[in-house]
C-alpha cells in the first residue's frame, strides 16, 4: 500500500518560495490501477517524481508497504520495488536495449525470447531493436516504448508511468493500452499512470485529479469520470449547446 501523508514540495528561486505540492493526502491500495490526471502544470509529474525520489519532498511522508521511504534514495526505493517511466525518457549511449531490459529485470541474463516478449508488448518488432543502442539514433516514440518495456521487465511492485501515450503512434498506443489491461489483470502490481487519455483513464480502478498542487478529486472511476467530463465540457462553452450560458458560434 502507498500512503502519502501531507506531502509537500516547495522550490525556492532568488528567495521566492513556490509550493508545487500542497499537503497531498492519498492512499493507494495494493494492486490497484490508478490514473492521475488534471490540468497542465497541476503537479502530477512532480508528485510522481517525489514518490520515486527524483524530487526530494520538503514536507510530509511517503509510506510504502508500511516503511517511511521519504528519506530514501532513488536506488533504495527501486530496491523496494518502485519503478518510474519518465515523460521524456533519457537515452543511454553504449547500452543496448537488451542490456537495459536485463538491468531492469534484475536477472543476469535474459533470453532473446524474453527480451522479445517485453518489446512486443509495447508494439516493437523485437528483432529490429534488441541489439540496438539506446542512443540518439532512436526516435522519441521508440525510446519511450523501450523504457516502458524495461518497466514491464521489473519485478512486481509499484509501477509509475508518466504520460506513456506521449509521442506514441496510434497503433502502438492501442497495443500499449492492451498491455496495461493485461498487466492489471495479473494483479501483481500497483500501477499509477499519469495520463490525459480517455482510453487509459477507462482502465482505472480509481482516478485522482490533481490541480494547483492538491488532490481535488479522488475516487472510483465510475464516480470521478462524470465530474471530469463535466469539468472538461464546462471549459468549452460550445460543447454544451443547450446550456443557458452557451454562446453558439456565429454562422458564415
Ligand atoms: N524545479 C522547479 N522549479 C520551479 N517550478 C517547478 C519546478 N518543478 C515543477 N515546477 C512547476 O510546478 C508546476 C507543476 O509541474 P508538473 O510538471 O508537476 O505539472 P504536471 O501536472 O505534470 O503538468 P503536465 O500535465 O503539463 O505534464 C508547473 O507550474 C511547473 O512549472
Amino acid at each position: 500500500m502507498l500512503e502519502l501523508k501531507g506531502l509537500s514540495y516547495q522550490v525556492e528561486d532568488n528567495g521566492v518560495k513556490t509550493e508545487i505540492l500542497r499537503g497531498i493526502d492519498l492512499t493507494i491500495e495494493d494492486n490497484k490501477f490508478v490514473v492521475i490526471t488534471g490540468p497542465n502544470g497541476g503537479g502530477k509529474t512532480t508528485l510522481a517524481k517525489t514518490i520515486m525520489g527524483l524530487a526530494k519532498s520538503t514536507g510530509g511522508q511517503i509510506v510504502w508497504n508500511g516503511t517511511d521511504i521519504s528519506g530514501l534514495s532513488i536506488t533504495e526505493r527501486a530496491k523496494l520495488g518502485i519503478s518510474y517511466g519518465f515523460q521524456q525518457p533519457p537515452r543511454f549511449k553504449g547500452l543496448r536495449v537488451r542490456d537495459l531490459l536485463e538491468l531492469a529485470s534484475g536477472k543476469r541474463k535474459l533470453t532473446r525470447d524474453e527480451c522479445c516478449s517485453y518489446l512486443n508488448r509495447v508494439g516493437l518488432c523485437a528483432a529490429d531493436y534488441v541489439d540496438r543502442e539506446v542512443d540518439t539514433s532512436l526516435s522519441g516514440g521508440e525510446v519511450k516504448r523501450i523504457e516502458i518495456a524495461t518497466i514491464l521487465a521489473r519485478p512486481g511492485g509499484l509501477l509509475i508511468f508518466d504520460e506513456p501515450e506521449a509521442g506514441i503512434d496510434l497503433w502502438s498506443f492501442a497495443k500499449l493500452t492492451e498491455t496495461f489491461r493485461m498487466l492489471h489483470g495479473t494483479r501483481e502490481n500497483t500501477i499509477i499512470v499519469i495520463s490525459h487519455q480517455e482510453r487509459i483513464i477507462d482502465l482505472a480502478d480509481e482516478i485522482v485529479m490533481i490541480s494547483g498542487g492538491k488532490v481535488v478529486r479522488h475516487g472510483p472511476k465510475e464516480e470521478i469520470m462524470p465530474h471530469i467530463l463535466a469539468d472538461t465540457a464546462g471549459m468549452c462553452q460550445f460543447l454544451q449547446p443547450n446550456s443557458k450560458n452557451c454562446r453558439q458560434p456565429k454562422e458564415g
